[in-house]
């Protein structure tokens, strides 16, 4: 049963001014550092990608050194790499790494469509001791089942406020962010929607939102005119993935201005060929560091966040990947080497997650 406290302002629900992880209520200041968009398990198939011709075979074999390359180049035509959810024990490992390395927390962006599993957060949380926080709501359009399309923004606002106060998927584990809501290019009828019942969720809730764009430089925008249109907080809700989706720096501080998080979050993912958006340049590592050092010049320190969305098995250590401390461990130096100060830095990685976690 839920504590209700009523204010003049409206009603408040015992979240407020707290974070909510799947083990319950803590203490802002209890965060440390957080990694805002990580998948711990999913599935991807809905993103597959059908192999060149000739690469059929690499992508039916096992995963393997030899193929690792292949893989890291083509990981969305690899069905098997596509399961993250197979991965639980390799996934406690690595949190226990990351804990090593001085994280303390990370949110769990896994929504209504790839196979979010709160037991298991609940899980690996109470076995590594790192806070996890799960997301509410639904992934892109491709993933809404007919029931959901056909439900009313109201029923959506009910179900989503329900995965915060109540607990999500048949369980009492409650969500402490919604997101990631998944939106296409252009967006749908379906999660315009889901966007608009994000907005009146947390305006019921205060809570924290993120958002997957389209893969489009028009798409963030578009996401956040929409849930500024329907109430939404937009100082209290990240825009994800910006690495894929905006390069220009002019259109960069454009979008910057409308006031929402802006989040660099595929941090370890460098490729040629990036097979949603063939126009697309993945940039790299170091690029991303040149991008967020370009918003703090511009002033925009309070309002950066990082994180890798590791959501294959390739980028786990065990499949040669980067893991879930390859901002700790690599990018943080490197940051620094390119001045940005041991101060920004821990407003990047803590003082600012913190401020957007906490419920309002
Ligand atoms: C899980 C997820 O949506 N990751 C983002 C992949 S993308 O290529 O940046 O859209």
């Amino acid at each position: 049963m839920t504590n209700i406290k009523k204010t003049g302002r409206r009603t408040m629900p015992e979240q407020s001014g707290k974070v909510q992880t799947v083990l319950g209520l803590i203490e802002p200041g209890q965060l440390g550092r957080t990694m805002t968009h990580e998948h711990l398990t999913m599935t991807f198939e809905c993103s597959h990608v059908p192999p060149a011709p000739g690469d059929e075979g690499l992508a039916a074999a096992p995963i393997e050194m030899k193929h690792l390359h292949w893989l890291q180049q083509n990981p969305y035509s690899h069905s098997e790499n596509l399961l993250l959810n197979q991965e639980i024990e390799a996934v406690k490992e690595e949190l226990l790494c990351y804990r090593k390395a001085g994280g303390g927390s990370i949110v769990e962006n896994t929504t209504t469509g790839i196979t979010r599993n709160l037991p298991v957060l609940r899980k690996l949380a109470k076995e590594t001791g790192v806070h996890i926080i799960a997301g509410a709501g639904y992934y892109v359009d491709v993933t809404h089942s007919d029931e959901t399309r056909k439900m009313t923004v109201e029923k959506l606002t009910d179900i989503i406020v329900s995965e915060v106060l109540h607990g999500a998927d048949g369980t009492d584990i409650r969500c402490g962010v919604i997101g990631e809501i998944g939106t296409s290019w252009p967006i749908t009828e379906s999660e315009k929607k889901v966007l608009r019942a994000t907005a009146h969720a947390q305006t019921q809730l205060g809570c924290p939102v993120i958002i997957h764009p389209g893969r489009n430089k028009a798409a963030p925008g578009e996401a956040i005119r929409i849930l500024q249109e329907a109430g939404g907080n937009i100082s209290k809700t990240v825009m994800s993935h910006l690495d894929r989706t905006l390069f220009d720096q002019q259109e960069l501080l454009e979008f910057a201005k409308m006031g929402s998080y802006l989040e660099y979050d595929l941090f370890g993912t460098e490729m040629l060929n990036y097979p949603f958006n063939l126009d697309v340049d993945m940039p790299s590592d170091s690029q991303r560091v040149q991008a967020l050092a370009f918003l703090i010049r511009e002033g925009y320190e309070d309002r950066i966040l990082i994180a890798h969305d590791i959501h294959t098995k390739h980028r786990l250590t065990k499949y040669g990947g980067h893991g879930f401390s390859h901002i700790l461990k690599n990018i943080v130096p490197k940051m620094l080497s390119r001045g940005i100060t041991q101060n920004q830095v821990d407003k990047i990685l803590i003082e600012n997650p913190k401020q957007w976690l906490t419920f309002k």
